[in-house]
């Protein structure tokens, strides 16, 4: 609020590296696509599908994901609706004070050709994940444009869909650095998938095309999962990673070579990731450390949420100080996937902002 401003000083200089484009789409588009292509809704006003759609008290991570299918019929599978709502989250986040973004999605999940098993029930149509790409460049672009921060995608493979994974990457490697800086795997790591390999093939591939690597882990899952994301997978960030203070010897590891966390607050207490005593966070644990970690929204569609939410909670509940959400923005600047140069253009800006000395973070 105005009377209690968090991080207000520093306005227009946010960094955030963790929010799914499907999770932050605006109602009124929900609605709008829904009503023009005859795809039925759980409500017809913002209020009514938005009781569908979010909520406030902590489900499991599986019955949180259950909550895309709602409304994403009303988006997948139509060329204006990708491009409008990735314009239209560039202009959300611009409002946030946020001064550059990375915001992941999986291609197919939007696409309705060239995709097996077809997503949310869709007839097959003819927009295939390689042009949905496209359109989701073309509207951060736009965006960029229009309300002067950078914005830049990652594309998710999902942890149910193996199969889905070398494309994913084959993509990552067509647009790099053409809007898409990294590959991700998201959706719900406490399940067995048989063809596990599959992903990890696709990592390798990532490696050696130079395609940057965050791996969702530790979020829902044990330690063990954070373990396999790092050490074979490759990441060198982690999505959540929560649960890695529950290895301590990893944990001990992950901190010495300053492995980055994307941080999720108000995410981790609705997916039940975490206690819902915030005064148990692993966060707390993770500042007083000094880890390398980012505090982000996720889903703000479903969690209700803006990025003020999440710098809230950690102000009131963790006792994080103006000096500590600096360190944060420094943190995620220096892990962003940016190219080096972009990257020190952009800790620059920061430093500036902040009044600090290069460094001296
Ligand atoms: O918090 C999350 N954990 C795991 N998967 C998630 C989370 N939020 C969204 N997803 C999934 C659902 C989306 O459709 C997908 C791509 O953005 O990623």
């Amino acid at each position: 609020s105005l009377q209690n401003p968090i991080f207000q000083q520093y306005w227009g200089n946010r960094v955030e590296l963790h929010v799914h484009l499907d999770g932050a789409i605006r109602p009124e588009t929900i609605l709008y696509f829904g009503k023009k292509r005859g795809i039925p809704l759980p409500g017809d006003t913002v209020e009514e599908l938005l009781k569908y759609v979010s909520y406030d008290t902590p489900l499991t991570l599986p019955k949180f994901l259950e909550k895309f299918n709602y409304y994403m019929p009303a988006i997948a599978g139509d060329r204006e609706a990708v491009k409008r709502i990735a314009y239209e989250f560039v202009e959300t986040k611009a409002k946030e004070g946020v001064a550059y973004v990375e915001v992941r999605y999986s291609p197919h999940l939007l696409a309705n050709s060239g995709v097996a098993p077809m997503p949310w029930g869709q007839t097959e149509g003819d927009l295939t994940p390689d042009e949905v790409v496209q359109l989701v460049n073309q509207g951060l672009k736009d965006g960029e444009r229009d309300f002067h921060i950078k914005a830049r995608s990652i594309l998710c493979c999902m942890r149910h869909m193996p199969s889905w994974s070398p494309e994913v990457v084959e993509l990552c490697k067509k647009y790099q650095n053409d809007s898409v800086v990294a590959v991700d795997l998201a959706g719900d790591e406490t399940l067995k998938v048989e063809d596990y390999s599959e992903h990890k093939k696709a990592y390798e591939e990532a490696v050696r095309s130079g395609i940057h690597r965050t791996v969702h882990a530790g979020e829902a899952g044990p330690a063990a999962m954070v373990k396999e994301a790092v050490y074979v997978l490759k990441a060198e960030r982690v999505g959540h990673g929560y649960h890695v203070v529950e290895d301590p010897e990893l944990y001990k590891e992950l901190l010495k070579i300053k492995m980055h966390f994307e941080v999720c607050p108000w995410s981790s207490y609705l997916t039940g990731a975490c206690s819902p005593d915030f005064t148990k966070h692993p966060v707390i644990q993770f500042k007083k450390d000094r880890a390398n970690y980012s505090l982000n929204t996720d889903d703000p569609l479903i969690f209700n949420s803006t990025i003020d939410k999440d710098y809230g909670i950690v102000k009131e509940h963790m006792g994080f100080t103006e000096e500590e959400f600096k360190r944060v923005n420094i943190n995620a600047a220096q892990s962003s996937f940016l190219p080096e140069k972009e990257k020190q253009e952009l800790l620059t800006q920061l430093y500036k902002a902040y009044g600090m000395v290069p460094n001296a973070s």
